[in-house]
């Protein structure tokens, strides 16, 4: 049979992207969502950047969200998991698409009520080694109401983009070509936290 990751890398492979419910289980979701809480009570969370090296800059009128990156060679007991799950990924996808994805670079990511991510790319001049956005979202509940869903505009054979809008579900996995799929973050409603990774061809 098929597995998780077999399935995701032939979606990637298909059509580009790939999403997946309960992709990791309510506990690992909820513990995960505990030590986001905690570090950020503790204040470890920054303000999100965009550009790389010298062009790195708070721009709060294209983004609004914190973040805390994750130290890939410290992992807790939770990150390790996570971590763990994904590198299957990783490999699947390298089977099917021969990408030659190396490693993976994550952060929490918190959504304030009312923040927002315009329109972009995740990857870009600086961070070409970027080639798979891989979102996990660990909020509690989710509704319509809600908004903060997560816009995908999806390239078509003739030229259009199709609208493609996503809610952060707990325990949802996002997977998609980091360098092909447009996309942004609606304003939310309610505080919304995820882990935003990529995976890349680089150690
Ligand atoms: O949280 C999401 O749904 C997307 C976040 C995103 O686009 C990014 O961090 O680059
Ligand atoms: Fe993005």
């Amino acid at each position: 049979m098929e597995s998780i990751s077999e399935r995701i890398a032939s979606e990637v492979y298909e059509k580009s992207y790939a999403i997946v419910d309960d992709f990791i289980s309510e506990e690992l979701r909820v513990s995960l969502l505990k030590e986001q809480s905690e570090l950020l009570e503790a204040g470890k969370f920054r303000m999100a950047a965009v550009g790389k090296g010298e062009k790195k800059q708070v721009r709060t009128e294209i983004r609004n969200d914190q973040v805390l990156w994750i130290d890939a060679e410290h992992l807790n007991k939770y990150e390790k998991q996570y971590w763990s799950k994904v590198d299957e990924v990783r490999q699947a996808i390298n089977q099917r698409c021969y990408l030659g994805l190396k490693s993976f670079e994550a952060h929490f990511a918190r959504y304030p009520i009312g923040s927002f991510y315009v329109r972009h790319l995740d990857q870009f001049q600086q961070v070409l080694y970027r080639k798979i956005t891989v979102i996990i979202y660990l909020n509690d509940s989710w509704s319509q109401e809600d908004e903060g869903m997560l816009r995908m505009y999806l390239p078509q054979e003739d030229g259009s983009e199709e609208i493609l809008d996503i809610q952060p579900k707990g325990g949802r996995l996002v997977v998609f070509l980091s360098g092909e799929i447009p996309h942004e973050v609606m304003p939310t409603k309610k505080e919304r936290i995820s882990i935003t990774g990529w995976l890349r061809d680089i150690d």
